[in-house]
This record gives C-alpha cells, structure tokens and sequence, in this order.
C-alpha cells in the first residue's frame, strides 16, 4: 500500500516493511530499533555485528533518498549481552524529516516498522541544539520529557493516546548508570527546516526546553502508540540562536559532531547492551 494514499492503513505498510526486513536479513525478529540523528551515525558498528544491510528504499513505505546519491541504509545488528544473551538491534537508516513534507505517516513508518519487527524499545537519537552555555557542542544530553512545536501529530483520528513517562524513567536510569554525568533535559521539536530565531530560543526556555531540534518529539509519539518503551537521546551539535554572542561557524558544529562520536557511540552501545 501506499502511504500518501489516506484509504492506507500505514501500520498495514509498517507489517509489510517488517515481513521485507526479516525475509531480506533473515532475522525473524528484531529486539530493539535505533533512529541514528546527526553525529550519531558511528554508533551502529560499535553495538556488535552488522549481520545485514538492506537499502532503506527498498523497503515498503520508505522514501527514496532524501539527499540525491545519499543511499540509507538499514542494518540489522547482531548485539552479544555480558551475560551472553544475543539480541538484534535494527538500526532504521534513512529518517523522514517533518520539514520534508512528506507526511506524518512517513515520519513515523520507521519506528512503526521496529515495533512490527518486534521491538519493545527504540533508542531516538538526534542533533540538536542547546539553551546551555555549559552544554558545549559534542555534550550527548538524555531527554527527560519533550515539548511538541510542530502543531502536528503522527497519529490519526480519535487515537487518544497517554504520553505520561513517555521517555522511560527505567531506561534512563540504565543510561545514567552507564554515564553517570549524563545531564538530562526537556527536547522541542520545531517543525524547521529553518533554525530558531533568538526570540524563538528564549520562548523556548521560558517554555521549559534545553534543547532545540527538527526531530524525535512524532516519532516517540508514534512509538509509544506502538507500545513501544521509549529513550532519547540529543548530541547538543552548536548553541542554540543568540545563546552564544558568536554564532558557531558551521566547522564548529561538524568538528563537534566528530569529536563526540566515540564517546557517544560507546555510550549507546553499552546503554543498547545492558
Ligand atoms: N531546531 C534546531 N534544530 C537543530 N538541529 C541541529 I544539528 N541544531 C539545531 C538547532 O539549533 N535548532
């Protein structure tokens, strides 16, 4: 089925996309599923093995490339535990941005298709930016709770849906316990593509956020509707708009993106096995 079509049942797509998934990889089932976000793309190979690697478009409901000769992939991951119990992670390549404009049902097919392949947790990872001075470019941030600015929802009709503890109390006291000096904060979702003015970052601390992105807040939505346990984790990449005096030259802000990559790749990888 198509998904622009309004008379598809999109989990009917996410079943097709995980039956596509478990026939391409021949992993009948998957465990958890990882959404890498910018800075984050290191992680996948330090989890364990990439058992498979299927091209993101090739699955049902995902869209083509978002960037042209930019292929994303989807890898299944095989994750030996310490205590040498074998899980599989499916790392969703290929995220569908809100700003895109291509609908809330491809935003949120990626985690949709996890829970059809059997996730019960998915890790939400982003690039973002932050309200803190003290949280430089390369600080990974766990989100506590998350503040929706996109006026928008990734599910449809009368799906009346809780949202308390959304972002798990269990999981990210497994993270803290892996990173001890892992600060956590309150994520906005803006709908983008555009970043914030400053007038637009203070409402946004004033609102109650730390952290400022184009990303996640849908996609968590859809993943507890999915029932699906939720973490989120943010890579402040730059200060967010008027937080520092000088803006961050955008080196900076790939520079830090880098430089965190082991450290966060670790950090996911220990919090995925443990
Ligand atoms: N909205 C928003 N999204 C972002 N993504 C990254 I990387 N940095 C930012 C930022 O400063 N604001």
């Amino acid at each position: 089925g198509d998904l622009d079509d309004p008379t598809t049942d999109p989990f009917d797509v996410a079943r097709a996309a995980a039956d596509h998934i478990a026939e391409v990889t021949g992993v009948p089932g998957h465990d958890v599923a990882l959404v890498l976000g910018s800075g984050w793309g290191g992680a996948a190979e330090l989890i364990g093995d990439v058992v498979a690697e299927v091209p993101t478009h090739e699955i049902p409901g995902f869209a083509r490339p978002a960037v042209a000769g930019h292929v994303a992939t989807t890898r299944s991951i095989r994750v030996e535990r310490p205590d040498g119990a074998v899980r599989h992670a499916l790392v969703i390549g290929g995220r569908t941005h809100l700003y895109e404009g291509k609908g809330v049902r491809r935003v949120a097919h990626g985690v949709r298709t996890a829970a059809a392949a059997g996730c019960e947790t998915v890790v939400l990872t982003n690039g973002c930016g932050g309200l803190h001075i003290g949280w430089r470019p390369g600080q990974p941030v766990l989100v506590r709770d998350h503040i929706n600015l996109t006026g928008t929802s990734p599910l449809e009709g009368a799906t009346f849906v809780d949202l308390t503890d959304l972002y798990s109390p269990r999981l990210r006291k497994i993270a803290q316990t892996v990173d001890p000096d892992l600060p956590e904060g309150v994520y906005a979702q803006f709908h983008g593509p555009h970043y914030e003015t400053p007038a637009e970052v203070k409402m946004a601390g004033l609102m109650g956020a730390d952290l400022v992105g184009m990303s996640t807040t849908l996609e968590a939505i859809a993943a507890r509707h999915a029932g699906m346990e939720v973490l989120g984790i943010s890579l402040v990449t730059n200060l967010a708009a008027g937080i520092s005096l000088q803006p961050l030259s955008h080196e900076e802000v790939l520079e830090a993106g880098q430089a965190a990559g082991p450290r966060i790749s670790e950090l996911l990888a220990r919090i995925v096995t443990s």
